[in-house]
């Protein structure tokens, strides 16, 4: 039976002084009781799998094995799921999502079977398409990845070199890599996991270019799981993070595949060679913007994990005086500490809000592409691509701020914190590129401005240049919703900037594509500003929408989150309100005394508030984060985990060492 340790007695008095019901937040977080009961049943299920339990943790084995455990574990995790959905309802993508994290530590090397593969069978295949692999794909009996980014092409899609050229005689495409920069390069599993794969490639038809088209491939043979004849494929190698995920690279040699093997649901090549337009082109993307959507969801997962872990420490953890004679203070009561920590709970906050809206605008668009209607596919692109790119760069930024807010000791392995920023750093830059995407979003906004200014009625999320343009500035308040409006004015600002910078330039004889060059970095800071108001615009209309809903002491604490958001980007971003908005020197002073009392009333609240986001200490993996804070038992417990302390002397003293002293001290 497993020792139950007592707990920290800072923690049991910071939960004592919780002014809230925990309960209550995971279920509204989670999406309901119902969400939050399926989740800890699962996770309570996979925490008594003894085969789960790591003799050795994973970061003392090499490469290899630490693939082949993460393999061996996920076969695992796929059987209890598939026992507990027999019995139950199909588990939430979102809780099976986390309790991956209680298994693998790192990135699975199945992640992109069902984060990417699947979707892309429903997003891009036609009903008989996805009948006659959905099913397999399922339920695992063909594992697979998405394969689009090519060594030499990961951004400018339009650019990738793998070819799938038809062939009418035997109805069949082939697949070729002629050039080295054409290897597909980082799909996670492609590496030595998967059997089969969505390849992005140019098709061509009788020596003419159409663009790039998915087809799925089969790669390994099924039973041996060797590569096909045609076929180069293998591993890329040690990343930054990521060390589980098994990206690979792969190659095409003249590979033939049946003709049913693109997925047709947008553009067809008929049996004869005969190519059909799909209606927008830009579909072929959608698996992008799916797991853009996805990314907001993941984000404020990591930033929850990040806070759960340095708050929890920093009530721990007591370090100097504040006054002479007095005993050393707890560090979240320094407020430099409640600086860094409290805004990365808010900020997880504020992506959970965004994600369950921006979810909702996703499908509402899937809705009305089986409509044949496209209207709102723009908008949610540009929402798609901000938001990824904001909200994956704000939880790197976050995450490494708890690190730091854990000294010294965030940057043990074990702390778990060094992981989740390989991880949170990642996503900046995969599934489109951060500046890139920001780019894409400028696009939009340029297209919206020029709309404005011709007086026609613009989209919602960007329906605030017309106000901008119709009433200027209104009187500066220090309400959140007045808040949230300067945000729009330095939006609208920004684009207003960058818009006519585009314009100067192209009337000082600039092609219009080097102008937008040389107003890119005006562009996206426009489209940073434009993520920020739509952040703070959306997190604030959520949070007034289920106050209603909740009990007056949750609600309160929601209210103090969502003001400590705004008021703290308030004071980031102070200098681009006072060039365009109405807030005055005085108003940015009352402010900051806002923020220092945002930061006592939620003092109280804080290990309540991280215990709501409640992540299992399986899945935190974290010395410095466990539910019951015996933060230095287990540093120690940890590091005696290391093998060089399962000997007394190691072998390097008697080979190395002493021999080195003895010729040292001659
Ligand atoms: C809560 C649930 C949790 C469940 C958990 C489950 C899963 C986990 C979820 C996520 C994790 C998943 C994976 C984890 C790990 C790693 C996976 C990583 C995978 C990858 O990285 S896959 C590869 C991704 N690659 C990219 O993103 C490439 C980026 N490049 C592009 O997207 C494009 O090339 C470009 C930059 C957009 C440019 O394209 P291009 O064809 O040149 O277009 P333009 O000329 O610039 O624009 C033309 C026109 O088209 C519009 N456009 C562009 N893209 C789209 C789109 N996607 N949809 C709609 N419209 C689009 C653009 O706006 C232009 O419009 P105009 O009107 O202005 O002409
Ligand atoms: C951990 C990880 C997992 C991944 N998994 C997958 C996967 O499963 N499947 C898959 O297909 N791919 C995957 N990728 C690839 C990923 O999608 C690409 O790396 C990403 O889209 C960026 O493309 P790139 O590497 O070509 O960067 P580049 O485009 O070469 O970027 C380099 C620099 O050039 C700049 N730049 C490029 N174009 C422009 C422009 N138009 N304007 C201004 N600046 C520009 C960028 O801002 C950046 O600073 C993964 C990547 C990582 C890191």
């Amino acid at each position: 039976m497993a020792t139950v340790h007592k707990i920290n007695e800072d923690l049991v008095k910071e939960r004592q002084k919780c002014t809230f019901n925990v309960q209550e937040l995971t279920y509204l977080l989670d999406g309901g009781e119902e969400v939050t009961k399926e989740r800890r049943e699962f996770e309570n299920i996979l925490r008594n799998v003894k085969e789960l339990q790591d003799e050795v943790p994973e970061v003392y084995l090499s490469h290899k094995e630490r693939y082949e455990n993460a393999v061996r574990k996920t076969c695992i995790l796929q059987n209890v799921r598939n026992d507990f959905e027999k019995k139950r309802e199909v588990l939430s993508p979102r809780n099976i999502f986390r309790a991956g994290y209680a298994v693998i530590k790192d990135v699975s090397p199945f992640f992109l079977h069902n984060g990417m593969f699947v979707p892309t069978i429903i997003g891009q295949g036609t009903p008989e398409q996805q009948a006659e692999w959905l099913p397999k794909a399922k339920a695992m009996a063909i594992i697979g990845t998405y394969a689009q980014t090519e060594l030499g092409h990961g951004t400018f899609i339009r650019g990738l070199e793998t070819t799938a050229t038809y062939d009418a005689k035997t109805e069949e495409f082939i697949l070729n890599s002629p050039k080295v920069t054409s290897y597909k390069w980082w799909p996670g599993g492609l590496g030595t996991t998967v059997n089969h794969c969505i390849t992005v490639a140019q098709l061509y038809i009788n020596g003419k270019k159409y663009g790039i088209h998915p087809f799925i491939v089969q790669i390994r043979d099924l039973e041996t799981h060797k590569p096909l004849p045609g076929i180069k494929v293998g591993e890329i190698g040690p990343k930054m993070g990521f060390a589980t995920a098994n990206n690979g690279f792969l190659g095409f040699q003249n590979f033939r595949i049946p003709r049913k093997n693109m997925l047709m649901k947008n553009a067809q090549v008929l049996k004869d060679g005969t190519f059909v337009k799909g209606m927008n082109e830009k579909l072929t993307y959608g698996t992008m913007v799916m797991v853009r959507v996805n990314i907001v969801s993941d984000s404020a997962f990591h930033t929850a994990m990040a806070a759960t872990i340095a708050v929890r420490y920093a009530a721990v953890r007591h370090q100097s005086q504040l006054k002479a004679k007095e005993p050393e203070v707890q560090i979240i009561d320094y407020l430099t500490q409640q600086h860094k920590l409290f805004i990365a709970i808010a900020t997880s906050h504020a992506f959970s809000n965004t994600y369950t809206w921006l979810y909702q605008a996703y499908l509402k668009v899937v809705e009305d592409l089986g409509k044949q209607k496209q209207d709102h596919l723009p908008e949610l692109h540009a929402l798609s691509c901000c938001l990824k790119a904001t909200s994956s760069r704000d939880a790197g930024v976050i995450v490494e701020q708890c690190r730091l807010a854990c000294g010294g000791h965030g940057y043990m392995a074990s702390s778990n914190l060094p992981i989740i920023y390989g991880y949170t750093t990642a996503a900046i830059t995969y599934e489109g590129e951060h500046t890139v995407l920001l780019l894409q979003t400028a696009r939009y906004l340029m297209k919206a401005w020029m709309s404005a200014l011709e007086g026609k009625v613009l989209a919602p999320s960007v329906a605030y240049l017309v106000d901008w343009l119709k009433s200027d500035k209104q009187r500066w308040q220090n309400t959140p919703e007045v808040i949230v409006k300067g945000f729009q004015h330095v939006a609208a600002g920004k684009i207003k900037d960058a818009f006519d910078a585009i314009q100067k330039h192209v009337k000082a004889g600039k092609d219009y594509e080097d102008a937008w060059n040389l107003a890119s970095v005006q562009l996206i800071k426009a489209s940073e500003a434009h993520s920020r108001a739509i952040l703070c615009d959306g997190y604030l209309r959520e949070t007034v929408r289920t106050s209603s809903s909740v009990s007056p002491s949750l609600a309160k604490v929601l209210n103090h989150l969502v003001q400590l958001y705004i008021v703290y980007w308030t004071l980031e971003t102070a200098g681009d309100l006072l060039v365009y908005s109405n807030i005055g020197k005085d108003d940015i002073a009352v402010l900051k005394e806002k923020y220092e009392e945002l930061l006592a009333l939620i003092r109280p609240n804080a290990v309540g508030l991280v215990d709501a986001f409640d992540i299992s200490d399986e899945i935190l993996q974290s010395t410095l984060g466990s539910y019951d804070g015996r933060v230095y038992e287990r540093l120690m417990e940890e590091a005696m985990k290391s093998p060089l302390n399962k000997e007394p002397v190691n072998q390097s003293f008697h080979k190395y060492l002493k021999p080195f002293i003895k010729k040292a001290k001659l």
